[in-house]
């Protein structure tokens, strides 16, 4: 499903316009009368069938101007109030509130703290509020009367319902200017904004239903919207159910160079998950003296112990080994545990002058990347880097908070720049093609977020790449499954007690739930 941000949205609705001679006052119609079928809905449930719906000075207002005139028209007790002087009133929005007026609603503008205040005591006695202040034309931050507004619709109790997306939350990115709605439920027009989806606006609203207003499907596929949400049909089609006349070679060859002295458990947790991902075999490259360790805890794997630089690290000495060992593999995994070494740099580098097979980079090979980007110039073959915010932040040299802010255009723009699928994980992890395409998951929870879980995406993805899987549909379907398998995890014991290895139990059980078998 496409996903647009506030720019996108209004070259729809002008493509609608323009293109398809649809004429706006159609689309809001359809807006207001899909607000009208969900309140409706909502009427049922309600004692207090009173219905009371605030609007600015925008089409977002027009929306909620359309929905109270079909309330008014079902015989539903409806009241309008509209923060901003009228005169301010254009277009669509204007004859939309022309007619209310012909039809003597219940309809006041409100103008200072003493009309915020009337409302409020109105409130008391409203079932239902609907949220028709700003949609996706939010362009600052709320003043005094609007902050006071959305106080006082934020403390009356009621049912809310906002139009497009809760007031406050910028529909482009998902940040709160100030302060916004929070919602029980809003009604998403054609298609789910960035900010109705990125948190923190995704947690500005219980659920959302998303209604077509009438936008041509053509117009859509015109416009070559790049942001999407990862669905499970897309995942169900890219991990197809297995053929029976297949052995462990049709699995593909699996190799990572990980672990370092105190981080086997790093190493681990990602061998386990390229197996629990589908994998048929695997090697993993670790400091000799760590051998035995691994040897004991993973018994599917073939270990390479290598010669250490010191002990319980990999040394410069192990490159022929290691690029003998991945001419002979399907893809390479780098990073988890493995220690922020030059050594490790100097390893990357020749993985990246020789390999002809996908590279995943995750953790310390990330680290080793910071200030070094150029590096990636070397590259023959497509990279997979899974950088978490933290990790994105000394790869490019930014702020955190500011690439909390900006997460969308910042992993795109990484991803265009150097060429490789960028999986930036958070809440609501972002992955970006090279190609500018970008894709944002809805699977995982907060009990996720514990030592290791990295490291088992970073299995998954590279358990997927081995079993050939191109590194794009790779990438969507680990991040996917790793998220629907921690979803499943906390189902059965919660998101307190959640650890990485509960991530891997659940992994065979999500693909099965997806693939069938
Ligand atoms: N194709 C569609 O999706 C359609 C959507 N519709 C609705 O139209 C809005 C977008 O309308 P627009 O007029 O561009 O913007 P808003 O109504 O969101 O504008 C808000 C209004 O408020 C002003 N404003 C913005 N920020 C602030 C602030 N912090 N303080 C005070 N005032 C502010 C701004 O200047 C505007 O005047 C979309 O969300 C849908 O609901 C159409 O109805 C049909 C087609
Ligand atoms: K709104």
């Amino acid at each position: 499903m496409k996903v647009v941000d506030g720019i996108q949205m209004k070259m729809l609705d002008q493509t609608a316009m323009e293109e398809y001679k649809i004429p706006g006052i159609i689309l809001m119609e359809q807006a207001g009368m899909a607000v009208t079928e969900e309140i409706m809905k909502e009427i049922q449930r309600q004692e207090n069938k009173r219905v009371m719906i605030i609007c600015g000075l925008g089409n977002n207002g027009g929306d909620g101007f359309v929905a109270a005139r079909h309330l008014f028209q079902r015989g539903i007790p409806v009241k309008v109030r509209i923060i901003g002087d009228i005169a301010r009133l254009n277009g669509d929005a204007k004859s939309n509130y022309d007619i209310l007026k012909k039809l003597k609603t219940d309809i006041k503008t409100m103008l200072d703290f003493q009309d915020i205040q009337k409302l409020s005591d109105e409130l008391a006695h409203s079932g239902i509020v609907v949220d028709a202040i700003c949609g996706t034309g939010l362009n600052r931050g709320a003043d005094g009367l609007w902050k006071e507004l959305i106080r006082v619709i934020n403390q009356c109790g009621k049912y809310i319902l906002s139009i497009d997306i809760p007031s406050g939350v910028s529909a482009s990115t998902g940040n709160i200017l100030d302060t916004a709605v929070r919602a029980n439920k809003t009604v998403v027009l054609q298609l789910p904004k960035v900010g109705n989806i990125n948190f923190p606006g995704a947690d500005y609203s219980d659920e959302m239903i998303v209604k077509d207003i009438g936008i041509p499907k053509e117009a859509i596929e015109r416009n070559n919207l790049n942001i999407s949400l990862i669905t499970e049909t897309m995942i169900r089609n890219i991990l197809p159910r297995r053929k029976n006349d297949t052995h462990k070679g049709n699995y593909g060859k699996a190799y990572i160079v990980a672990g370092s002295m105190g981080m086997t458990g790093a190493a681990m947790l990602t061998c386990e998950a390229v197996f629990r991902s589908g994998a048929g075999l695997l090697k993993v490259a670790i400091p000799q003296s760590l051998n035995s360790i691994m040897e004991t805890r993973l018994i599917e794997a073939i270990t390479v112990p290598l010669p250490e630089l010191k002990k319980g690290v990999v040394g410069i000495s192990d490159i022929e080994k290691i690029i003998k060992t991945m001419k002979e593999s399907d893809v390479i995994a780098v990073g988890p545990g493995s220690g922020q070494t030059r050594e490790l740099e100097e390893v990357l580098r020749n993985i990246f002058e020789e390999a002809t097979i996908p590279i995943v980079l995750d953790a310390d090979a990330l680290n080793s990347l910071a200030h070094r980007l150029d590096m990636l110039k070397l590259l023959k073959s497509t990279a997979v880097l899974t950088p978490h915010i933290g990790e994105m932040a000394r790869l490019i040299n930014i702020p955190i908070e500011e690439i909390q802010r900006n997460k969308i255009q910042i992993a795109m723009e990484f991803a265009q720049k150097w060429k490789v699928i960028l999986i930036l994980k958070g809440a609501r992890t972002v992955i970006a093609s090279p190609e500018g395409k970008v894709f944002i998951n809805t699977t995982g929870n907060p009990g996720m977020a514990t030592a290791g879980s990295g490291d088992v995406l970073t299995g998954i993805v590279t358990g997927f790449l081995a079993q050939g899987i191109q590194p794009l549909e790779a990438a969507l379907a680990a991040v996917y499954m790793h998220g629907a398998a921690g979803d499943r995890a906390a189902v059965r014991i919660g998101e307190y007690g959640l650890m990485a290895g509960d991530i891997v139990v659940e992994l065979p059980h999500a693909i099965k739930e997806i693939v069938g078998k």
